[in-house]
């Protein structure tokens, strides 16, 4: 049974890892803190990690990111799409009105992971403008404190999941402000995964490092992929905290690794004098989408 670290029960991760697997029986590890679930594969207690890394409304997950090059050299091993479907989440019987509806502007503070919370703007806005806003660690932790403390005005953004758990109440159903709105997981480990899924595609992570002062060496490096017809899905910079100013390139190919069109574009960039880095190398896998 794979043995696998994620974020605690109820979460957004959590359901993803169960929609992945399809069912199949997991060993989940579930862990309060995202630095937990990335150490624990290190530490060997786990096989695998779930690590959200980009959300269709916020883009990149930039603390994870920043996470996988920066504090572990864990290569990625799968990477899937699952829907972040957020709901208002409370004691009910605190913002009941008289007919039967519930009173948000009775909401005074919001609570759950910080790259949920801006995905629910036109909610907030619309109805709980005063409310507080308090990022925690997880959507499942913001639905855990809400739980505990009644009798404040609290509520979570979080999953049905959680709030069964709980044994709250969904107040108010589908808030974020587009209803296409899913989040891009990976899976990361020491050793490839076998995954009860068709894959889509396969896509290989790059780290890019350019020269210091080398006027048209991202051209370059991009005319690398291109003139091969390497097809890019991501392209984008992040500071290597080195120095104001200083970028890694997060690269990333639909393509293996090892086959010949990326041997020579990485070979034709290294000869630029970039630093490349694989992050991973990994079978894609989408979310069937509404017919
Ligand atoms: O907090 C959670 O439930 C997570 O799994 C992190 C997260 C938060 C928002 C969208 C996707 C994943």
């Amino acid at each position: 049974m794979k043995r696998i670290a994620v974020l605690p029960e109820g979460s957004v991760s959590h359901e993803a890892i169960e929609f992945l697997f399809e069912g199949e029986p997991l060993d989940l590890k579930h862990f309060k803190l995202i630095s937990d679930v990335f150490r624990a594969v290190d530490s060997g207690s786990v096989q695998y990690s779930v690590i959200p890394i980009e959300n269709t409304i916020e883009g990149s997950v930039s603390l994870h990111m920043d996470w996988l090059v920066n504090e572990v050299d864990i290569p990625m091993q799968a990477e899937w799409v699952y829907p972040s479907i957020q709901n208002i989440i409370g004691h009910g019987s605190e913002f009941l009105r008289q007919d039967g509806t519930y009173d948000f502007s009775k909401i005074t503070k919001i609570m759950s992971h910080p790259v949920a919370i801006p995905q629910c703007q036109n909610f907030i806005r619309q109805h709980s403008p005063d409310a507080n806003l308090e990022g925690v660690n997880s959507t499942a932790e913001a639905v855990e404190i809400v739980k505990k403390n009644p009798g404040n005005g609290w509520v979570a953004i979080g999953t049905k999941l959680a709030a069964r758990k709980h044994g709250l109440d969904i107040m108010a159903e589908r808030v974020t402000d587009h209803d296409n709105n899913y989040t891009r997981f990976v899976l990361i480990g020491h050793e490839p995964v076998s995954i009860p899924r068709k894959a889509a595609h396969v896509k290989t992570s790059l780290l890019v490092t350019l020269p210091e002062d080398a006027p048209g060496a991202l051209h370059q490096v991009l005319s690398a992929f291109a003139w091969r017809k390497l097809n890019l899905t991501r392209l984008e910079s992040r500071p290597t905290k080195k120095r104001l100013g200083s970028y890694y390139f997060y690269i990333d190919v639909v393509e293996t690794v090892d086959s010949v069109l990326l041997t020579a574009a990485m070979a034709e960039i290294e000869a630029l004098n970039c630093q490349v880095r694989v992050l991973g190398s990994y079978p894609c896998f989408t979310y069937p989408s509404r017919s």
